[in-house]
């Protein structure tokens, strides 16, 4: 049987458009305005906000992208948990999905079925439903969903609001564009990549609910743009610095290995460039490490800004992964230490 990954050039968040040719798009485009749409585009929010009337919003967010792994229907799993996670980043409880899918001609239907009933399984899991998808046929597999869901209107996130003297928490291991680099070189310790499939098939859900009973200031996800551009946004749009201590992260066992080897994925390089005069790190930074700031993630986790006792209570509730990995100072930009 042919292999996913053998049918795309990028795969997973790492097959993002660069944030440069991204957002110099962006920023050309007229801004459609509604009195009811509370954020738009341009502020590289995880979600559309709509405001509903009635005390409530409405979430709603699209993600689809080229598998990372030859299992289709845990692709469909990691695939669906990465599109859910940005309800979850707003603070929303996400309620119904529709499938996105590009189908290869040369590929058995049965592969489809299987990356669909991953889909539903991680649907099902969030306590959400599918009703309805959208399906082409393209040369490159991608599977994803748009994602509608609801919050209370005060009470969701933004990737503004990081206040001085807040730290951050994220609560997924980071390393598995990485990770997945060095599967596709047919490189990678079977140990890591379990790892790494276990945490981009985990739903943020666990971490929204252990979140949303406390003060969260800021929030986001770490996916496509890695840690560092994805911190970068919370940074600009909140008015802060944020630092991170390379020395808190909680990284999967060999990815700074591969990444010592130069198993990249090719994304890390447009968030590099990038991020270039965004992003400062102490020169005592091994290059592995600065990579790691860069690397793509897939479904990664909840990046949260919040008091430091919050974030106490937070770890204890959730346990591991998560870590408090950095904290919020006056300035702009990322400080990487
Ligand atoms: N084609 C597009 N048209 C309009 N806005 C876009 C388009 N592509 C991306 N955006 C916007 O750019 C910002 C960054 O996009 P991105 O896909 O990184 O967000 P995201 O959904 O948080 O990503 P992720 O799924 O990796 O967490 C978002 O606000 C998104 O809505
Ligand atoms: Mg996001």
């Amino acid at each position: 049987m042919v292999k996913l990954t053998s049918m795309v050039k990028t795969s997973g968040c790492a097959a993002k458009l660069s944030p440069k040719e991204l957002f110099s798009v962006i920023e050309t485009l007229p801004v459609l305005k509604c009195d009811k749409l509370l954020n738009g585009y341009e502020g590289a929010e995880d979600a559309l906000i709509y405001d509903l009337d009635d005390g409530r919003v409405l979430l709603e967010t699209v993600d689809f992208f080229p598998p990372m792994v030859d299992d289709p229907y845990t692709f469909g799993q990691i695939a669906a948990a990465n599109a859910i996670s940005d309800i979850y980043a707003m603070g929303g409880k996400p309620a119904v999905c529709m499938n996105l899918v590009c189908f290869p001609a040369c590929l058995e239907l049965s592969v489809l079925s299987e990356i669909l009933k991953g889909g539903i399984d991680k649907v099902r899991e969030a306590g959400c439903v599918i009703g309805g998808g959208h399906t082409i046929s393209d040369p490159t597999p991608k599977y994803g969903l748009c994602v509608t869901g609801f919050a209370e209107k005060g009470k969701v996130w933004r990737n503004k609001g990081a206040r001085v003297g807040d730290v951050l928490v994220l609560t997924k291991a980071l390393g598995v564009g990485i990770i997945n680099t060095a599967k596709k070189a047919d490189m990678c310790d079977d140990e890591a990549f379990n790892i790494a499939v276990n945490s981009m098939t985990t739903l943020n859900k666990r971490a929204y609910e252990c979140a949303k009973e406390l003060d969260i200031h800021a929030a986001t996800d770490v996916t496509g743009f890695s840690l560092a551009g994805h911190s970068n946004e919370m940074a600009s749009a909140s008015g802060v610095k944020i630092v991170i201590d390379t020395s808190k992260l909680n990284i999967i066992p060999s990815a700074l290995e591969y990444a010592r080897f130069g198993l990249l994925p090719e994304g890390l390089y447009n968030n590099r460039e990038y991020l270039a005069d965004k992003v400062d790190f102490s020169n005592t930074i091994p290059l592995e490490l600065q990579d790691l700031c860069f690397s793509p993630e897939t479904s990664g986790g909840l990046l949260l800004s919040m008091s430091k006792e919050d974030a106490e209570r937070f770890i204890k509730l959730f346990g591991e992964p998560a870590r408090i990995i950095g904290y919020v100072a006056d300035g702009s930009g990322v400080e990487i230490i």
